[in-house]
């Protein structure tokens, strides 16, 4: 993975919500915290073209997010905050195969892939299940699966453990630690932060702290008053 932001800037209606910022992303796990409102979305938006720059450039793998903004999706795939959102078929196992229709694969291909991403995630038993059915664990792993079967090197999550009781919180922790791809983390849930090797912590807007977990997690607090 290489990600990088050169002088990339952020405004909304004139107001800069985040400001001009240039880092290289290379690390396999990298979280990003900071209060309400700091510009951790607006940040991970931009990687994957989500949000285009208002000044500078941000390119992944090479890719120019807004140039070539149809590869960047492909190479970075996104959570949102609210999984149930991005969720468009009705039943698990037709969420999964959708974004491999839509890339015109053979029906079997597709159903190979789809049950391995299933197995993959331990989650076979639930291909049937109506998705508003799910619990809010089942619905992040579902996300997580129906984004990562069409093959992205770099998965982008935002609060990924937010709303989740503690056993799914700890289900979901586990899936993200262990994944093979790449992943750049926001969220406020800091014993999954304090595992990655990059943290990243933004205030007002800022990029203050760029450094191991420990560092971030200990400025943070400092931010934050408490
Ligand atoms: N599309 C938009 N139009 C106008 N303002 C926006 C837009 N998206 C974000 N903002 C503003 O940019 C600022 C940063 O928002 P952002 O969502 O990046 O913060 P955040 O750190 O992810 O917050 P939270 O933890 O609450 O999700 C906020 O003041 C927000 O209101």
């Amino acid at each position: 993975m290489d990600i990088r932001f050169s002088s990339a800037s952020v405004s909304f209606g004139g107001r800069m919500v985040l400001q001009p910022l240039t880092l290289t992303l290379t690390e396999r796990r990298i979280g990003i915290i900071g209060l309400n409102g700091s510009g951790k979305t607006t940040f991970a938006r931009l990687i994957n073209g989500l949000v285009k720059p208002t000044t500078g450039q941000v390119t992944v793998n090479g890719l120019d997010t807004v140039r070539d903004a149809s590869a960047t999706l492909a190479a970075a795939g996104f959570i949102f905050q609210n999984p149930q959102h991005q969720i468009i078929m009705p039943i698990v196992h037709e969420d999964i195969a959708f974004g491999l229709k839509n890339r015109g694969l053979k029906a079997d291909e597709i159903e190979r892939r789809t049950a391995a991403v299933l197995e993959r995630f331990g989650i076979p038993h639930l291909a049937k299940r109506r998705v508003h059915e799910l619990s809010g664990g089942e619905t992040q792993l579902v996300a997580i699966a129906s984004v990562l079967v069409t093959g992205p090197g770099i998965l982008i999550l935002d609060e990924p453990t937010n709303q989740l009781d503690l056993k799914n919180r700890r289900l979901v922790e586990t899936t993200i630690t262990g994944l093979d791809e790449h992943s750049i983390v926001i969220s406020h849930d800091l014993p999954l932060i304090e595992q990655f090797e990059r943290v990243l912590l933004f205030h007002e807007g800022r990029l203050v702290v760029d450094g191991p977990a420990q560092e971030a997690i200990r400025a943070y607090h400092a931010v934050a008053g408490c």
